[in-house]
């Protein structure tokens, strides 16, 4: 019985993943549940899947997560706080750990599965963004088995079983959707809404990475997580438009062949890959029928000059040190100050651009120093989006 931390477990990636775990009561069982601030949802997850324990982070959320966890009979214990997530994480109340807290607020307990050692299936790509070499580093001195479950890397990883395979690899092929804004100008951007970017045409997914998709940011994260996942270098990672989100990634060999992995764009079958590899179980989502999806699969060329995030990250991941971390903090806050209508849409890249180039890159020596540029970028980015609005 695998015995599963999902952290995120009121999001959609934690959505996901309990319910694969409800799928398999015979070989999955959720033992810990953790979220950020809302209460009411991880009670309602407590009582449908009686967890041992449950972590809120924020602190004014304990009591009312205990009373709320007494008020069902349950017997679940409430904590909270990043230090008792941690000793959860790294306890043995768990064996595999689900990390899908979003951003980089998920880097400690993601590092804290890696470095006991545990089966992690790693949707939180913001950690791997910020502090990838050391992620890596920590999990493969620990023994930690990494299952990438974001769909690309998802798709590359059953593309690249064993190292034999990765001896031959050419490059890698990460898709896009192209998300809710695919084909138009720069220009036509500038007054979208949040709810229209957040409007994925494919996948159901939460706030920040559905406007990350929007601008293609989320394209731009994932070629760094894929350069730390699969030790490939920038100018062997290319993105390639596929609005039907059917294709979830290609590698390509030595020898000419390309492999694809398929299928219905449903985060459930990468998490069943993530919880029992190289073993397959039903995941709930249903074979992929071609002609039922129209029969049809397109690719384009990324356009970099309306979505230039993309350019950014390439840019960041190339400059190398802190920069990708700088990247990803700018963005978090772009995209957070975009939401609450602060900033326009083309602001995004403004803002992310502005902080990379205040903030030169330096060796990622440490998580210190990974933590003190990720802190120096977000007062930088604020104080951007409040030139940007005055
Ligand atoms: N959704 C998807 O299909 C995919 C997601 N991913 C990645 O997975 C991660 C999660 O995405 P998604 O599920 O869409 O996001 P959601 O916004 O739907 O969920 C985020 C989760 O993180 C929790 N959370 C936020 N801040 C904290 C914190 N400080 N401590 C503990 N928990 C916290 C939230 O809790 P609360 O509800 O209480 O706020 C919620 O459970 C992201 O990194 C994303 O990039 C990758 C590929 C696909
Ligand atoms: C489901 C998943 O993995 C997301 O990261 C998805 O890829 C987002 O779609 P985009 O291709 O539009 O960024
Ligand atoms: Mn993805």
């Amino acid at each position: 019985m695998l015995q599963v931390a999902v952290l995120g477990a009121t999001g959609s990636i934690g959505a996901s993943a309990l319910d694969v775990i409800a799928r398999h009561p015979d070989r999955l069982r959720a033992t810990v549940l953790a979220a950020g601030q809302n209460v009411d949802a991880l009670v309602a997850l407590c009582v449908q899947h009686r967890p041992r324990h449950a972590v809120i982070a924020a602190a004014d959320g304990y009591i009312a997560l205990k009373r709320g966890l007494a008020n069902a009979g349950l017997d679940t214990v409430a904590h909270t706080g990043e230090d008792a997530l941690d000793a959860l994480v790294a306890g043995d109340t768990c064996d595999t750990v689900v990390a899908a807290i979003v951003g980089a607020a998920g880097l400690r307990s993601t590092l804290a599965a890696a470095r006991t050692g545990k089966r992690l299936l790693l949707a939180n790509k913001e950690s791997l963004v910020l502090a990838g070499e050391l992620l890596m580093r920590t999990a493969r001195e620990a023994g930690a088995t990494i299952v990438p479950v974001d769909s690309e890397h998802n798709a590359i990883f059953q593309c690249l079983p064993d190292s034999h395979a990765h001896a031959g690899l050419a490059r890698l092929i990460l898709t896009a959707s192209g998300g809710p804004f695919r084909g138009r100008s720069r220009e036509s951007l500038r007054d979208v809404t949040p709810e229209q970017a957040a409007a994925h045409p494919k996948w159901s997914m939460g706030l920040k990475i559905s406007v990350d998709s929007a601008t293609l940011m989320n394209k731009g994260l994932e070629v760094i997580e894929a350069h730390h996942l699969f030790d490939v270098g920038a100018d062997r990672i290319d993105v390639l438009v596929h609005p039907q989100s059917l294709v979830h990634s290609l590698v390509e060999f030595v020898d000419g062949s390309t492999l694809a992995q398929l299928g219905l764009p449903d985060m459930r079958t990468a998490l069943s890959v993530g919880f029992t590899w190289p073993e397959r179980i039903a995941s709930g989502v249903g074979g992929l029928d071609l002609l039922a999806q129209g029969g049809r699969l397109d690719f384009e060329a990324p356009d970099v000059g309306a979505f230039p995030c993309l350019r950014l990250a390439y840019d960041a991941l190339r400059a190398g040190g802190t920069a990708p971390a700088v990247l990803n903090a700018a963005n978090e806050v772009a995209v957070s100050a975009f939401l609450q209508r602060r900033m326009g849409f083309l602001a995004i890249p403004a803002v992310v651009e502005q902080t990379l180039s205040a903030l030169p890159p330096v060796s990622a020596a440490s998580l210190d120093v990974l933590g003190d540029a990720d802190a120096q970028a977000r007062r930088i980015a604020e104080q951007a989006v409040q030139h940007l609005v005055t």
